[in-house]
């Protein structure tokens, strides 16, 4: 089978990853390619690294150029997504990777967002846990619309869901995600200048007020069967790519780190993108540079009682992109890891 995919936003740092990852898939036609304002600039003068698309010209993002294709992802900003997907018909696979239909809960899409509820679609992550023994993917076979979580949520979730699900831990968990500055997009934003980011760290969105809050409250909730209080701090680093998360939370009973680590492998035992690994390796971004992996390592804080895990993926891999194109392998029936690499760049 070959599907004809489009992509909206394909001049920005999420479409450029959907299409390196899309020219190596085997059972993908890469069809028309838009932007916003570069539409009619070749896609080359954006993404340098995708020569075989260098000549490919960008159109403007309108229904009638995203028409026609069998899937179209929207890279684009949020708020952008609802209107376009409502002019695509209910046949054409539609995957958003922004915002826009990941919140099931209207309050709190108003309270972090704003604008208009656009409503939820599947929640792309096919590997969080459920409180019935089954896991996400089921819900993403042959639909027709998904939501492709936020970076963050997608690592910091998989972190901590095994042990929310299996009783482990107190509903109530502190996430630390240490992100490289291509999360925030191309767009020129002044705190991103090279000056400012090289040779620095800092925190923001400190204090709860990061807007993927509530997409952890929401992933972590339905792991657990019961709500669970997420405080989450995100802190930028000078790399381009990749998120390093540290979790914690009490732990509900007497645990050592071999038996965590146990029923983290157990958890994660048939996922072809999620790694526990042996005891001794810890995560780190640049192992998963240009994969789709999410890489884990748990253990015990002996002295406080407390689970601590560390997650590292690449924010633009299995953090978006590659999030992405795994979601319409399921959701068309193609093998799931198609287009995907699963081994890093290294050094
Ligand atoms: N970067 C990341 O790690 C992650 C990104 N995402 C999500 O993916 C989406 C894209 O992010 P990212 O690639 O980083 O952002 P970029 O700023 O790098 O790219 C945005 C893209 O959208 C286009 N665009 C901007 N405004 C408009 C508009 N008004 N109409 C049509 N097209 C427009 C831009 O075109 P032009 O070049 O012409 O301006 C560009 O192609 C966002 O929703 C983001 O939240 C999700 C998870 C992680
Ligand atoms: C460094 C940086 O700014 N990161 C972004 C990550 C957001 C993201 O990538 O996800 P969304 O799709 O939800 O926007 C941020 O904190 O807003």
């Amino acid at each position: 089978m070959t599907v004809t995919v489009a992509v909206a936003g394909a001049s920005g740092y999420a479409g450029g990853e959907l299409l390196r990852l899309l020219l190596t898939h085997p059972d993908v036609r890469i069809g028309t390619l838009t932007a916003g304002g570069n539409a009619g600039t070749p896609l080359g003068q954006h993404h340098p690294h995708l020569t075989p698309l260098a000549d490919r010209t960008l159109a403007d993002t309108t229904p009638e150029a995203l028409r026609g294709h069998d899937v179209v992802f929207l890279a684009l900003p949020h708020g952008h997504s609802a209107e376009l997907a409502g002019q695509l018909g209910d046949d054409t696979l539609v995957v958003d990777l922004g915002a826009d239909h990941r919140l099931t809960d209207a309050d709190a899409w108003h309270r972090w967002y704003g604008g208009e509820y656009a409503g939820a679609w599947p929640y792309g992550l096919p590997e969080l846990p459920l409180p019935d023994g089954s896991v996400q993917r089921g819900a993403l076979r042959d639909v027709r619309r998904v939501a492709v979580p936020g970076c963050y949520p997608t690592g910091g979730t998989l972190a901590v869901a095994p042990a929310l699900h299996t009783g482990l831990i107190e509903p109530d968990v502190t996430v630390v995600s240490v992100t490289g500055s291509s999360g925030a997009g191309k767009a020129l934003k002044p705190h991103l200048l090279g000056a400012e980011v090289m040779g620095s760290v800092s925190a923001y969105g400190v204090g709860g007020a990061h807007r993927h809050t509530p997409e952890f409250t929401q992933n972590l909730s339905r792991a657990a069967g019961q709500r669970v209080s997420v405080s989450f701090t995100p802190v930028l680093a000078p790399m381009p790519r990749g998120i390093l998360t540290t979790a914690s939370a009490p732990l509900t009973a007497g645990m050592d780190a071999d038996a965590v680590r146990a029923i983290y492998a157990k958890t994660y035992a048939e996922e072809p993108f999620v790694h526990v690994l042996p005891e001794g390796s810890w995560p780190t971004t640049a192992a998963t540079v240009g994969s789709n992996n999410v890489v884990i390592q748990v253990t015990v804080d002996v002295d406080t009682r407390r689970l601590v895990v560390i997650a590292a993926i690449d924010n633009l891999t299995k953090g978006t992109a590659g999030g992405a194109v795994q979601c319409m392998n399921l959701a068309l029936g193609l093998p799931e890891t198609a287009g995907l690499p699963t081994t890093g760049v290294a050094p």
